[in-house]
């Protein structure tokens, strides 16, 4: 049996705050195998980026993360001592942020980003240097040479968001964690840069979570879905049975909504009210407030549930006969 890149189990966040504990996200359970991309979707403040984050140890100050277990290739990682999870960090794992800026030294050429993620290259300076061009050229680039050269601020958000992804698959890394890559960017260069991703997920050997706020782009980019609302997973499974068939309101809504911006509709279908953050009920479905389908039976802590060749739903109206195994 091969072993999944990353097993997640009952991850929990929370941040420690002057007027008590907010939690974040609520046991998070998942696998991710190798070579394979995962969407994760959900609104804003639903947790998508702080789960990630935790799984890399990057929580800003005040954030706590616990979990079963967290293996990577097989091992628990969950207890490393930090200076090997830096070293497993560094040569493993990678985020790619919004915005591209802040992963760049402003007063660094994109060269030298390059001769310090590669000091270790086999082929010294010129080895660094025909691979970081061949980079580029990867993210069409047109003159690696010329962007070599250059001060981040001399690159637009678009062509410096390339350099990123390039410099991010020079360092070949085994998990590659995108954060709504595009969300800084225009229409025309999002979509260049959404679909550089799919091609480069056919040609680079490495696993993606694609965090997203657009359930057309997951569509596109990702072999399966988690659809995350208020710090839970609401639903996950493969792409294309999850598109075809949602089974929870939330993921419903958001796939109704992306159908009509495809097909161009005047007026958009709206799930209306919003996440709200941390003071959850733990006795109510979270997502009670908003759901058209909701009565007083959604009143206790729903929990996932495997629904036969789909996946697994946070939802008791999810069933249908069909599912009966
Ligand atoms: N440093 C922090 N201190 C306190 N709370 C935080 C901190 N960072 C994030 N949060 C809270 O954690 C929750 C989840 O945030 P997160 O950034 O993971 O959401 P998200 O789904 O990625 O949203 P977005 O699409 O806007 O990035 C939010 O309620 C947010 O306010």
């Amino acid at each position: 049996m091969t072993v999944p890149l990353l097993e997640i189990a009952n991850l929990n966040v929370k941040f420690r705050l002057g007027a008590g504990d907010l939690p974040v996200s609520s046991d998070v359970s998942f696998t991710l195998d190798k070579g394979r991309v995962l969407g994760l979707i959900g609104e804003s403040g639903s947790g998508k980026t702080i789960t990630s984050k935790a799984i890399l140890r990057l929580l800003p100050a005040g954030g706590e993360m616990s979990a079963d277990h967290i293996r990577y290739n097989g091992r628990d990682i969950a207890a490393l001592p930090p200076r090997e999870f830096d070293r497993l960090r560094g040569a493993d794992l990678a985020m790619i942020f919004q915005d591209p800026v802040g992963s760049f030294n402003p007063v660094k050429t994109v060269g030298w980003h390059f001769r310090k993620v590669g000091r270790l290259h086999p082929g010294g300076h010129g080895g660094i240097m025909a691979d970081a061009a061949e980079a580029l050229r990867q993210v069409d680039i047109a003159d690696p040479k010329t962007t070599l050269g250059k001060y981040p601020h001399q690159l637009s958000g678009g062509m410096l968001q390339r350099c990123l992804i390039a410099l991010v698959m020079f360092s070949k890394p085994s998990l590659i964690v995108a954060d709504e890559p595009t969300t800084n960017l225009d229409n025309l260069v999002e979509r260049q840069i959404i679909d550089l991703f799919d091609k480069l997920r056919r040609e680079v050997d490495a696993s993606f979570i694609f965090i997203t706020h657009d359930m057309t782009i997951a569509e596109q980019v990702s072999d399966s879905i988690i659809v995350m609302y208020a710090g839970q997973i609401v639903e996950q499974g493969p792409t294309e049975a999850l598109m075809r068939d949602p089974r929870h309101p939330y993921t419903q809504g958001l796939v109704k909504t992306a159908r009509e911006l495809e097909g161009d509709v005047e007026k958009l279908t709206e799930i209306s009210g919003e996440v709200g953050t941390g003071a959850w009920p733990e006795n109510r479905c979270r997502f009670a407030p908003r759901c058209p389908l909701y009565d007083a039976a959604c009143d206790h802590a729903i929990a996932l549930h495997h629904v036969k060749e789909h996946g697994e739903v946070r939802c008791i109206k999810a069933n249908r006969s069909e599912d009966a195994i």
